[in-house]
């Protein structure tokens, strides 16, 4: 069982961190001294979850390997595991390259066996999941199986048109960057993904960053949400 984050160990009281009045650092504190441990992981510690979501080509991955070497997070874009796993000899490479190429989304069981192997094997307690999940059912299987809710998800909101000029200029020869493949994934986006923004945002889980502009004035946006994240860890040993 995961360790509750940080009730034991505030340095300060609750009630001078809340009356910071910052409308993050009193969601952070919330979601930190919320119990929920859960064996789907080999961990003693409940690592720090963050979803990266966005449509493809909203620069996820970009924007995350900036917050992985400035804030030390470990990053696991499930695109990429799926790649790997697709390109070595598994038993599903031939399934996962048949959806990739179509846009869809792979089964959930195969993604989540992947995301919990990098939890596992994670160097750092804090893990970005970029990527994932992509539809509702991607969201409640892995609440189900891994036993935790992120707490936070970043959302990046791109028009489609930066969206598509960015992945048509990405040249990763992936089999899945042509305008035929994208059309559905950004159908797919719409349709699927979405509604899994919508469910956190409702429960007031989500930073929404505007993800056009050079990728560093992105980043200074995103930087902003981690740096309070930051702040609030200086109060809280964990
Ligand atoms: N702010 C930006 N402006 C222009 N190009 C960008 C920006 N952010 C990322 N890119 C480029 O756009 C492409 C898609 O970015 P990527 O991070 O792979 O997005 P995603 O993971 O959301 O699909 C990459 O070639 C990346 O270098
Ligand atoms: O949880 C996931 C993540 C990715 N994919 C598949 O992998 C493709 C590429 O995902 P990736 O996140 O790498 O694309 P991006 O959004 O970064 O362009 C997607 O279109 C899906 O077909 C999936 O099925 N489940
Ligand atoms: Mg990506």
């Amino acid at each position: 069982m995961w360790r509750r984050f940080a009730h034991l160990s505030l340095s300060i009281s609750r009630t001078k961190l809340q009356s910071l009045q910052d409308p993050t650092v009193l969601k952070l504190i919330n979601t930190f001294s919320s119990d929920a441990g859960n064996d789907g992981v080999a961990s003693s510690r409940k690592p720090f979850i963050t979803f990266v979501l966005g449509g493809p080509g909203s620069g996820k991955g970009t924007q995350c390997e900036k917050i992985a070497s400035i804030f030390g997070f470990a990053h696991l874009s499930a695109g990429e595991l799926l790649r790997e796993e697709m390109s070595s000899p598994s038993e599903n490479g031939e399934l996962i390259r048949n959806v990739i190429k179509e846009g869809k989304i792979v089964p959930s069981a195969i993604t989540i066996s992947l995301i919990k192997r990098g939890i596992n094997s994670a160097t750092s307690d804090k893990i970005l999941i970029d990527g994932f999940p992509r539809s509702e059912e991607n969201r409640i299987a892995f609440e189900k199986i891994i036993g935790v809710e992120p707490d936070l998800v970043i959302f990046f909101e791109c028009p489609e048109e930066e969206m598509v000029k960015r992945i048509l200029g990405r040249n990763q020869g992936r089999i899945d960057d042509n305008m035929e493949t994208i059309r559905k994934r950004l159908k797919v986006f719409e349709d699927l993904n979405m509604p899994v923004v919508e469910h956190y945002s409702s429960k007031g889980k989500v930073h929404k960053i505007t993800a056009t502009g050079t990728v560093d004035e992105i980043f200074e946006r995103v930087r902003q949400v981690f740096a309070s994240l930051r702040y609030l860890k200086a109060f809280l040993s964990f």
